[in-house]
């Protein structure tokens, strides 16, 4: 008998023939009752009661079933995973278990009934001054979103500079079908721009009610199909488009985009006021051009100053998402439309940008999850077992 893998309760249990490998057939309803114990470490409730369990499978001593996440670019997937072995591993009889993936990305309800169908979420990516990265990080956002699966698409509705067709790589719109705008697709992401609509050279000059009219077209005629998450990127400060967007369309929440000198903090606070007028819940708070790392000896350079984003985060109560490091291929991958998660993926920018994507998408999920109409509890269907 080998015990090397039992706590000592298990080792006494086995000793006296209680054993976990001595005892009967294993049942879908045990190993349900196992899952019931596996919290969901965001939304604090566990896996069964959230309905994300399928397909319990029982053959012998092997168990394997699907754990439906609400994203599938679940930051926590891998600690989920390790809980749900080990509960299901303490059911007497268990030998192997195998857990599958799926995901199903929850509808933020306040998006029903407006001018968008099939979008699930929407989320604004804002700023309180110009120049701090926004649009890069909506871009590089968007595109590891679809790396992990999700559907996604990408709105430039910055009038002041619509700079995310350059960054993608995209210099126009596919021919309308069935009087409806298609929207460009490039990197598994579907990419709409105010920049489509007007010459490159010719300066945007926008009042009020043509601002809303086109920003309505963009949710309401272009044809973006089922979207997990459309990724808006706003014109730096605020004003008139988030005001349109609020009115035209429900905004799953909004993050906002820095960088660590006080001069970029001190404007934060006024795209966080906007999102809360608008009664948009902000997500968080993202610090780009955090620290430059030496390519000839990886020390952190901290240019700007250090932990600026985090103290500020926490003075207001709104989690920060993640730090960006500064790196020249970041500009190189925007001028050459090839988003930096795409041109170098293992850099720590890169890698840092997958992550904060990740994070968001778990907040999205947790704000979604908290608009379920009364009486709906979790991901809806009931689990399915077969054994
Ligand atoms: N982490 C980074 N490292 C190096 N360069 C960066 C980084 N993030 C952004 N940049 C560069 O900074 C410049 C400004 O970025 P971007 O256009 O994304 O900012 P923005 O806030 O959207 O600006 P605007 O207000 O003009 O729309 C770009 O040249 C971009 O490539």
């Amino acid at each position: 008998m080998i015990f090397g893998t039992y706590t000592s309760t298990e080792r006494m249990a086995l000793m006296f023939g209680l054993g976990k490998k001595s005892s009967g057939t294993v049942t879908p309803e045990q190993v349900l009752d196992a899952l019931r114990t596996v919290q969901e470490p965001e939304l604090h409730r566990d896996l069964v009661t959230l309905n994300m369990v399928r397909d319990i499978k029982v053959d012998g001593g092997n168990v394997e079933f699907t754990v439906v996440l609400t994203t599938p670019a679940c930051p926590l997937r891998s600690h989920i995973e390790q809980d749900c072995i080990r509960a299901v591993q303490a059911i007497p009889g268990v030998e192997n278990v195998r857990v599958h993936f799926d995901s199903n990305v929850p509808q933020d309800h306040r998006m029903k009934g407006n001018v968008m169908t099939g979008i699930r979420n929407v989320i604004a990516v804002a700023s309180g001054k110009g120049g701090v990265g926004k649009s890069t990080v909506a871009t590089n956002i968007a595109v590891s979103l679809a790396l992990e699966g999700a559907r996604v698409g990408l709105l430039d509705a910055d009038i002041y500079g619509p700079n995310i067709p350059l960054m993608m790589g995209v210099k126009q719109l596919p021919p309308p079908q069935n009087n409806r705008i298609m929207p460009a697709e490039a990197y598994g992401v579907k990419l709409m721009s105010i920049g489509f609509m007007v010459p490159p050279d010719q300066p945007i000059v926008w009042r009020g009610p043509m601002l809303h009219t086109a920003l309505r077209q963009f949710l309401g005629d272009v044809e973006w199909g089922e979207l997990d998450y459309l990724i808006v990127d706003m014109p730096p400060g605020t004003g008139d488009v988030q005001l349109s967007l609020a009115q035209s369309a429900a905004l799953s929440g909004g993050v906002v985009v820095t960088t660590p000198q006080d001069v970029a903090l001190a404007d934060v606070r006024k795209g966080l006021v906007a999102f809360q007028k608008l009664n948009v819940p902000v997500l968080g708070i993202i610090e780009n051009m955090s620290y430059f790392v030496c390519p000839n000896c990886d020390t952190r350079h901290y240019i700007f100053g250090q932990g600026g984003g985090r103290k500020y985060a926490e003075e207001v109560g709104v989690p920060l998402l993640g730090e960006i490091p500064l790196d020249t291929r970041v500009v190189e991958g925007g001028d050459t439309g090839k988003p930096i998660v795409i041109a170098a993926p293992e850099s720590p920018v890169a890698q840092a940008l997958r992550d904060i994507a990740r994070q968001l998408a778990a907040a999205v999920s947790v704000s979604a999850m908290q608009t379920q109409p009364e009486g709906v509890i979790g991901l809806g269907d009931i689990p399915v077992m077969n054994d």
